[in-house]
């Protein structure tokens, strides 16, 4: 994957199962966000191939591409929520590719399913919160949306960048289990680019780490110790 004259990721060859819990895990700029964006089709590689769900995730258009990407949650680094709107619309975003147009189209003047928009918002400790503006909430707040997002989706991929970077470390053990349990509980399969060596070791069962755009390690959780991560996280000098 090429950015102009960048090369954001080179050579890499990765299969990710059905079930599995992957933490990708590297310095800044080592490829994550774009191992991330590639998965979910928001770019399109300039070689090679990606596959997802059987399909090709940066064919977007048509019915085929909206039922894929029902299928694959985001958490995005910067969350991409509207601030101007209101929790509950933010939370329903998750699923508005699967209402008819017109149901999500009055959704925005008259909310709908807000029984389970408050559910989710209460597994992120935020139920009191569906009806505010989301430009008032603070950032780990926002965070917290953006995982509740995904609750009402239900998807088989989840896909989480940094999910937990704006929490304190009971919240954000909490996001990464309600992320690791969406995705056991469907049979789902998580993908989160992790800083943090404890939530890496405690909440997935897999680490790919790569550094300067290429995969440099992948093995089983079990075994690591934060130690061997920590190389990964400091950028080559
Ligand atoms: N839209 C873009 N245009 C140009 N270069 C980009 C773009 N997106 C990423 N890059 C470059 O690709 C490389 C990988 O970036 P990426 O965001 O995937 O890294 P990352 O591991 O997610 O970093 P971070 O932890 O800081 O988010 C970097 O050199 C970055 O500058």
């Amino acid at each position: 994957m090429r950015y102009g004259g960048t090369t954001a990721l080179a050579g890499v060859d990765l299969t990710v199962g059905p079930g599995e819990r992957v933490a990708l895990v590297g310095a800044s700029g080592a490829g994550k966000s774009t191992l991330l964006e590639l998965a979910n089709g928001s770019v399109t590689p300039t070689a090679g191939s990606v596959r997802v769900l059987d399909a090709d995730p940066s064919a977007r258009s048509g019915r085929a591409g909206r039922r894929l990407r029902a299928r694959i949650g985001t958490v995005h680094q910067h969350l991409e929520l509207v601030g101007s709107l209101r929790v509950v619309h933010n939370v329903n975003a998750g699923r508005l590719g699967t209402w008819p147009a017109a149901r999500a189209a009055w959704s925005l003047l008259r909310p709908q399913g807000v029984p389970d928009v408050v559910a989710a918002l209460e597994r992120v400790g935020l139920a009191d919160r569906a009806f505010e503006r989301t430009e008032r909430l603070s950032g780990g707040q926002r965070q917290r949306v953006a995982i509740a997002r995904l609750l009402v989706q239900q998807p088989d991929l989840v896909l989480a960048d940094e999910p937990a970077s704006a929490l304190d470390p009971a919240l954000a053990d909490r996001a990464l289990a309600l992320l690791g349990d969406l995705a056991r509980d469907r049979g789902g399969t998580l993908v989160a680019a992790l800083h943090d060596p404890g939530l890496v070791l405690r909440h997935c069962d897999r680490v790919v780490g790569l550094a300067d755009g290429r995969v440099v390690l992948d093995r089983p959780a079990a075994g690591l110790s934060p130690a061997d991560l920590a190389d990964l996280y400091e950028a080559p000098a």
